[in-house]
């Protein structure tokens, strides 16, 4: 059976019962990097944050999502705190959100760390990833406040959170969309790095280079559905459904549309 096997999961708005995402179906080995594309608004955040049980109760989901052969949908808040962190890490869009202002980062990473690590290892740990994301002056990073880290700075520290995690599963939304290229193409050349047969890696990006380069399988979404679930190469070079093929040339029409400028 594969590491992660999501099966026919349907996410319904209770309150007015719209089906937001529909039918969804894909599978992830351990090793492999997922990549998911779509316009705004076809589902691909709702679809990872039920991964997590992150999304608010009154979106239902359907279906089965099994990861390491455990079923998580209709786990209990409980249960998903157990599995958040230890099992599935998330890198979300905005990192201003995803830290306490109240509290310096240092002591959030170590917080998070704390389970597997003394303090001192944590750390240890920390300033280590924070070099690793080219986050020069790590202690200076590492005693901030996050309203004293740029959004890009901020996102890179989340990113080192989800490493530093070391779990089996990484869900990046849009990890690197705060980025300048510069960082963007180093955290990308990182990702790549990291790819071994010990985790896996979904990742959402509108960017597709990001996608061609890092991932194995493609899971194409539009309007909550899953129109096209291929591997990398035949989603590139042979996409099957109409807007799988739209979307990678109106990738490549802005490409040309560059290149026509820089010649
Ligand atoms: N908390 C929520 N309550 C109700 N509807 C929601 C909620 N979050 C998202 N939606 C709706 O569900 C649909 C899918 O949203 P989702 O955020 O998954 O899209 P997305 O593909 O990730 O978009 P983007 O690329 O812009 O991040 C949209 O129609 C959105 O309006």
């Amino acid at each position: 059976m594969s590491f992660l096997v999501v099966e026919h999961v349907s996410i319904t708005d209770r309150r007015s019962q719209n089906i937001l995402v529909k039918d969804v179906s894909f599978v992830l080995e351990l090793g492999e990097v997922l990549g998911i594309i779509g316009e705004s608004g076809s589902g691909k955040s709702l679809t990872c944050k039920a991964l997590l049980g992150l999304n608010p109760n009154y979106l239902v989901t359907a279906g089965s999502i099994q990861l390491d052969k455990e079923e998580l949908v209709g786990k209990s808040e409980g249960a998903w705190q157990a599995i958040r962190g230890r099992s599935i890490a998330m890198v979300f869009q905005d990192g201003m959100n995803a830290f306490n202002p109240m509290v310096r980062i240092g002591a959030q990473m170590v917080e998070s760390l704390h389970e597997r690590l003394s303090a001192l290892e944590a750390k240890k740990t920390t300033l280590m990833w924070f070099e690793k994301m080219g986050l020069c002056e790590p202690e200076r990073v590492f005693n901030a406040y996050p309203h004293a880290l740029s959004g890009g700075m901020l996102q890179r520290v989340m990113i080192a959170l989800a490493l530093a995690q070391e779990t089996r599963l990484i869900i990046a939304d849009e990890p690197t969309s705060a980025l300048d290229v510069i960082h963007q193409r180093a955290i990308m050349d990182l990702f790549a790095s990291l790819k071994d047969n010990k985790r896996s890696l979904m990742i959402v990006s509108h960017d597709l280079a990001i996608v061609a380069s890092l991932a194995d399988k493609v899971l194409v979404m539009k309007e909550g559905e899953g129109v096209e679930f291929a591997s990398a190469p035949t989603l590139f070079r042979a996409p099957k459904h109409a807007y799988s093929r739209y979307l990678l040339q109106t990738r490549k029409a802005l490409i040309q549309r560059y290149e026509a400028c820089v010649r």
